[in-house]
């Protein structure tokens, strides 16, 4: 592993050109400071140095602060490793230096990285470099006076904007808000911006000290109203996570008091949120989802991925559709194919409204959708399969109708070509049986809307090669998704994991308690939408066909609920025909229908499972624990069965295909802060209440008996010790 370094060299013009070292992204470990420290102290001292350049070495500036810091205090609690950065290095020694400094950047200059540049003179960068200041989303705000200098290059609705979404943005977008000084071809790039050094030092261009730079602040009130509404809307949209609020505060501080003041209060702030849960749950997820891109005995094996320049996707429905939409914004080129005209011009239709729907929010710039749809061909027959690299079926899920398209498509495509399905629960071995291509059979299974969803579940059987594993990860990153890759059982990881979610929710209601009530407090602990008002969403079709295909493999943890069949039987139909558990009217936000509270009557009367007729009195948390608690446990089944590869891969499944709240760190995470003891001891309870959809899984119980967290691997030290 390559050490982290800072080298300078002193070139005949008097620049010294400092560059960070440290691959893949130059994070700025903590030899990077004392490296930084020390050549600028020497830059500084040299007669022969007039100006510094700062640049990353392999083509990119700096990924910012090394996350794994981070990690480390979360292990230990010791704060005091973090480096006395913000007023030591950058203000004091880079930016109040009597020698200008400027940055050249390319690639990206992300957090602490963006933060050094924004400390320097002028900022020369490549085209399309990201430039932003992405800490909120590990729990933290900008540590190295990003909060201060940022508003003062680009303005305070620019910069509130980057810091709170955390998304970068282009060198381009840079240029035009003040970000960024020049863009140059990365041929150019030290060139010009050594000239560009010497151009300040002779002062022949502005020597820029952006903390005090006030031009761009604009009054007081102004500032004052932007953050008011920035406030508001954190306050709805970042519910649960302090960073949000603590940014705002230090920014304000700034301005109010000045920079120097802000960048004080920034550092005691930015201590306070690292020891945070909220961080310690964010960074976890950050190097969990960096850790599905290892699979052993795929990823390790030194083979190559293969490119898929032409895929096929079979079925224009919601699914197939989107997965189609998905493929072309990545510039593949896609077949979409359906059984006949009509329908495949409703799956047309259907990605050029996901198209139109991305244009309208601003996602995606006219001449990309342009670009986009021009890769789209629909087909109803076989003829353009003949060189497709991927197919993707998508329909319904029905077995015989899999199977025949599979033997359909064994004949039509290339050798070569991996031939995936997106089903949700069907076991592969069964949709490829009656193939003799079982080595490239494998599951691709997306979220809904699959343009829009991050996860990518990809299922192995025992007979997928790795070859056709790591082709399909390779797509997946393509595209932009996180591909995580699971074992073959019913449900796969996540709907598995999750089956008991709703029926949780199914036999609370059945006991007694408001369906409102249960949608308020699992949006309250940071899921999207309540169970009621997903399953609104989701269609009662699919709660009706996912419960049959769950209680037909695990009948001893299927609870019948019959109140989704006496919704239909009312007329309901979810989101579909606007009333479900709620009311959905065009243009305004869904009403909990009270007319519903009959139904859900009549359900309970034909359940009669609430104890003596009445219903019971839970608290707000063990409503939610009772929901949590059995997906928790199916979860231990899943560990337990090795349908994931690590304990952190449910983590990061639960978060991005489930919407689970990324600051609670995924299911897993979140059991284990909780105990492990905890939620056994309660399942075992209310087991012995209420049944054995609540039973404890031996999984669970050997770790919570033995105190080993949910999360240690099966091999490690600690739950080894669990055999002894
Ligand atoms: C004081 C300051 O204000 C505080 C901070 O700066 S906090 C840090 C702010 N920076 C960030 O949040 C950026 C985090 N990194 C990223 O978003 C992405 O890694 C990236 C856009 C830089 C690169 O993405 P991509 O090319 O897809 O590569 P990716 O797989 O994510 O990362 C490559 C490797 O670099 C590591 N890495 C990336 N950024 C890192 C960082 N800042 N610290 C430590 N390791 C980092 C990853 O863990 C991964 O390691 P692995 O190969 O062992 O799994």
């Amino acid at each position: 592993m390559a050490v982290p370094t800072v080298i300078m060299e002193v070139e005949n013009d008097g620049v010294a050109i400092i560059t960070i070292s440290n691959p893949p992204v130059n994070a700025l470990a903590l030899q990077i400071f004392e490296g930084l420290k020390q050549k600028f102290a020497e830059a500084m001292r040299r007669n022969d140095v007039k100006a510094i350049v700062l640049t990353g070495n392999g083509g990119k500036f700096s990924g910012g602060f090394d996350i794994n810091v981070f990690e480390m205090i979360h292990k230990t609690g010791d704060l005091s490793i973090l480096p006395d950065a913000s007023v030591d290095l950058l203000v004091n020694v880079i930016e109040d230096a009597k020698k200008p400094t400027v940055a050249a950047i390319a690639g990206l200059a992300l957090g602490g990285g963006l933060e050094l540049a924004l400390a320097s003179h002028a900022r020369i960068a490549v085209s399309r470099a990201q430039l932003g200041l992405p800490e909120l989303s590990l729990g933290v705000i900008p540590g190295s006076g990003g909060t201060q200098r940022l508003p003062r290059l680009v303005g305070l609705p620019k910069a509130v904007e980057m810091m709170l979404s955390s998304r970068p943005i282009m060198s381009e977008e840079g240029k035009e808000v003040g970000l960024v000084d020049a863009i140059v071809p990365l041929e150019e790039l030290l060139k010009v911006s050594k000239q560009w050094a010497l151009d300040i030092a002779a002062r022949r261009k502005p020597w820029i000290r952006s903390l005090h730079a006030m031009d761009k602040l604009g009054s007081l009130s102004e500032a004052h109203d932007i953050i008011k509404m920035a406030r508001q809307q954190a306050k709805q949209t970042a519910k649960n996570m302090p960073q949000h609020l603590a940014c705002l505060d230090v920014i304000e501080e700034g301005i109010i008091h000045g920079g120097y003041i802000g960048v004080l209060k920034e550092a005691k702030v930015f201590k306070e949120l690292v020891a945070s849960v909220t961080s310690k749950a964010l960074v976890h997820n950050f190097f969990a989802q960096r850790a599905t891109a290892k699979v052993p005995n795929v990823t390790d094996t030194g083979l190559k991925p293969r490119i898929a320049k032409k895929v096929a996707v079979i079925g224009g429905g919601l699914m197939g559709s989107g997965i189609a939409t998905a493929l072309i914004l990545s510039n593949i080129y896609v077949v979409l194919k359906e059984i006949n005209s009509e329908y495949l011009l409703k799956g047309i239709k259907t990605v050029e409204a996901n198209i139109r729907d991305l244009l309208s929010r601003k996602r995606l710039a006219q001449d990309n959708a342009d670009k986009a749809l021009s890769m789209l061909k629909g087909v109803i027959d076989y003829s353009e399969f003949k060189d497709v690299d991927l197919v993707i079926e998508a329909v319904i899920e029905d077995v015989p109708l899999k199977q025949k398209i599979f033997s359909e498509i064994e004949k039509a495509c290339p050798p070569h070509c991996i031939l995936a399905s997106n089903t949700s629960t069907i076991d592969l071995n069964i949709v490829g049986e009656k193939t003799r291509s079982q080595d490239r059979i494998v599951g691709a299974h997306f979220f809904s809307p699959a343009h829009v969803m991050p996860l990518l579940e990809i299922v192995r059987t025992e007979k997928t090669s790795p070859q056709a594993i790591l082709d399909l990860m390779a797509v997946g990153k393509t595209i932009k998704k996180v591909p995580v890759v699971v074992g073959n059982c019913t449900g796969f990881a996540v709907n598995r994991t999750f089956f008991p979610y709703s029926q949780g929710a199914h036999i609370l209601v059945n006991l007694g308690v408001d369906v409102f009530r249960i949608d308020r407090l699992i949006t309250e602990f940071g899921l999207p939408l309540g169970p009621f008002q997903l399953q609104d969403l989701a269609g009662y079709g699919v709660a009706v066909a996912t419960t049959k295909e769950f209680a037909s493999y695990f009948p001893d943890r299927t609870f019948h609920s019959p109140l989704v069949e006496l919704l239909m039987k009312n007329g309901r139909n979810g989101k579909n025909n606007g009333k479900g558990y709620y009311i959905y009217k065009k243009g305004s936000k869904p009403k909990p229908d009270p007319l519903v509270l009959p139904i859900v009557e009549e359900s309970r009367m034909l359940t009669n499972i609430m104890p003596s007729g009445k219903s019971i009195i839970v608290t707000d948390q063990e409503i939610v624990e009772m929901i949590l608690f059995p997906v928790v446990n199916e979860a231990c089944r899943v560990l337990d069965e090795g349908i994931v590869i690590r304990a952190s891969d449910l983590d990061v499944a639960s978060v991005l295909g489930m919407s689970f709240p990324s600051y609670r760190g995924g299911i897993i995470f979140w059991a284990d802060s909780i105990g492990a003891d905890h939620v056994y001891q309660s399942l075992k309870k209310w087991s012995q209440v209420y049944g054995n959809f609540y039973k404890p899984s031996s999984f669970l119980e050997e770790r919570a008996l033995r105190g080993i967290p949910l999360s240690a691997p099966a091999s490690s030290p600690s739950a080894s010790r669990s055999r002894l």
